[in-house]
């Protein structure tokens, strides 16, 4: 119901009929999503604005039911707060050029916080129908070692190998053995992160917490995931930046209801998904998503040209006081920056994906950050550099040592983070903050923060983000200390 044109009334299957129509994508019938067929850990903004939209499309244009998804939320009960009064419906509004459109997904039939609905998250897991388990966690989630593995000197992780399920891979593998136990039959688990490899990666981190656990019990169930469980990789993409009070606002008025549980997304979305599944899955492909054989050409080139050039224009943007990357991109210099990392740093780097143009599709990134209407911000962008960097950026840096080239550009994004750190300001005095699960320890690596060599020598010392042969390049830490002598 709308009162002196603000709407007031709640978005749920209720109060659909009150959606303006004429200009709202509408849910298709609840029947379609009801039998939960996935599950989903991390239900984030990405995750509604991304793979509930793809399964849901292909449900629509298949006809095909029991795909509906559970989401889980694992480090706050916000999103189920604002998903379970809506029936679990919410819109994702789309901004690009001209007016912003609006539809209404309902693809997510339940939701569940982790650390207070235990019971109900193992249910699922143990749960015949449930044949998907896909995860957007962050990079962070996973809970990485320098080795690549498991941390197993995490403290989460290690209180879930003494039986509990609160980090990612230890609810996976609790979720698991319960699934083994009631023979609930194979399933596949699906990352949607941002890692390189991230099926290959999920999967020895659960081989290597199974191995970690009291040996007959770490066999048993090891043996059983071997069998019974895929880990396909899969390339994400959409812009979704975090929602604002603004965006609900807009929202509010093209809906005619207010949606609490809100997305905001650029009008481009790609997935390409490795076509390696235990027990079924949507037809995606009939939502556009590419299954393929091979995803890893498709990785490298996204993380690398578009994750590793958003996070320099996240570094530099925010050290000049650019509140957002539409604003950092239309810096000259900056975009100037951008494009050289992409043509001169990653290119050379790269496998040709099939059917892709790397150069056009470096110009297609610049132009999809250059959005104004999805006021991305680059302390969002920015935050968990120590987590991010070494996939999107140190990766290019190392391929470019070894074939004896200076990675100039890619050196300047790490300085730009090194900067960041060590500054702690933008150049207008404003504080920016250091978000990042290393954060202690990369401000006593950075000591007063002010001298170039000594930034650059303290955080190469980070061995959980630059491993030993980054640490002892020269070539590296010359370029580095060349730009930070620009940038502190
Ligand atoms: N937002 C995007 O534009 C975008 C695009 C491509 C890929 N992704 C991937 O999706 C991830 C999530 O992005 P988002 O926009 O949904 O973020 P978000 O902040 O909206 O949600 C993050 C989700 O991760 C969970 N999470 C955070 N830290 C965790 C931890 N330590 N252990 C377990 N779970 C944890 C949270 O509970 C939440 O469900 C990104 O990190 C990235 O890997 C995002
Ligand atoms: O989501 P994150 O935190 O891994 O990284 C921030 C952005 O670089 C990222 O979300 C991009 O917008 C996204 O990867 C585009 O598909």
């Amino acid at each position: 119901m709308a009162a002196r044109g603000r709407a007031v009334t709640r978005l749920s299957r209720g109060t659909l009929p009150e959606v303006r129509h004429d200009r709202v994508q509408l849910p298709p019938p609840p029947a379609l999503a009801q039998q939960v067929g996935i599950l989903h850990l991390g239900i984030g903004a990405f995750h509604r604005a991304h793979q509930a939209v793809f399964t849901e499309d292909a449900a629509l244009a298949s006809d095909q039911e029991g795909w509906g998804i559970c989401g889980v939320t694992q480090r706050s009960a916000a999103v189920v707060d604002q998903l379970r009064p809506q029936d679990c419906l919410y819109a994702v509004l789309e901004r690009g050029v001209g007016d912003p459109s609006v539809r209404v997904v309902g693809q997510v039939s339940d939701v569940l916080f982790a650390a207070e609905e235990g019971p109900r998250l193992t249910a699922r897991f143990a749960d015949p129908a449930v044949r998907l388990v896909t995860l957007t966690v962050t990079e962070k989630g996973y809970r990485r070692g320098s080795d690549g593995g498991l941390d197993l000197t995490d403290p989460v992780v290690a209180a879930d190998l003494a039986g509990g399920a609160r980090s990612t891979v230890g609810q996976l593998v609790r979720g698991l053995q319960a699934r083994r136990a009631a023979s609930a039959g194979p399933v596949s688990v699906l990352s949607c992160d941002n890692l390189t490899g991230n099926g290959e990666v999920l999967r020895r981190l659960v081989m290597d917490f199974c191995r970690a656990l009291p040996s007959a019990e770490g066999d048993a169930i090891g043996s059983w995931v071997e069998q019974h469980v895929a880990f396909p990789s899969s390339m994400v993409d959409r812009i979704v930046p975090a929602t604002t009070d603004a965006d609900r606002a807009d929202a509010a008025t093209l809906l005619g209801v207010v949606d609490q549980a809100l997305v905001v997304a650029e009008p481009f979305r790609q997935w390409v998904v490795e076509d390696a599944f235990a027990a079924g899955r949507p037809a995606w492909e009939r939502a556009g998503a590419d299954l393929v054989d091979d995803v890893e050409p498709f990785e490298q080139l996204k993380l690398r040209m578009l994750n590793g050039t958003h996070s320099l224009l996240a570094y530099l943007g925010a050290l000049r006081g650019y509140e957002t990357i539409a604003e950092a991109v239309s810096d000259a210099e900056l975009a100037s920056a951008a494009q050289r990392l992409m043509r001169e740093d990653v290119a050379p780097t790269l496998e040709q994906p099939p059917g892709l143009d790397v150069t056009a599709y470096g110009e297609t990134v610049l132009e999809r950050f250059a959005n104004p209407a999805l006021r991305h911000r680059t302390t969002q962008v920015a935050m968990d550099g120590s987590q991010k960097l070494p996939l999107r950026l140190l990766t290019t840096v190392r391929d470019r040592l070894a074939a004896g080239a200076t990675p100039e550009w890619a050196s300047l994004a790490v300085a730009a983070w090194m900067a960041y750190v060590a500054a702690g300001r933008d150049r207008h005095g404003r504080q920016l903050p250091l978000d990042d699960p290393l954060a202690d320890r990369l401000r006593s690596a950075v000591g007063t923060g002010s001298d170039p060599v000594a930034v650059a020598t303290g955080l190469l010392g980070v061995r959980e983000v630059f491993g030993d042969d980054l640490r002892d390049s020269a070539v590296f830490r010359d370029a580095l200390v060349r730009h930070l002598k620009e940038l502190l």
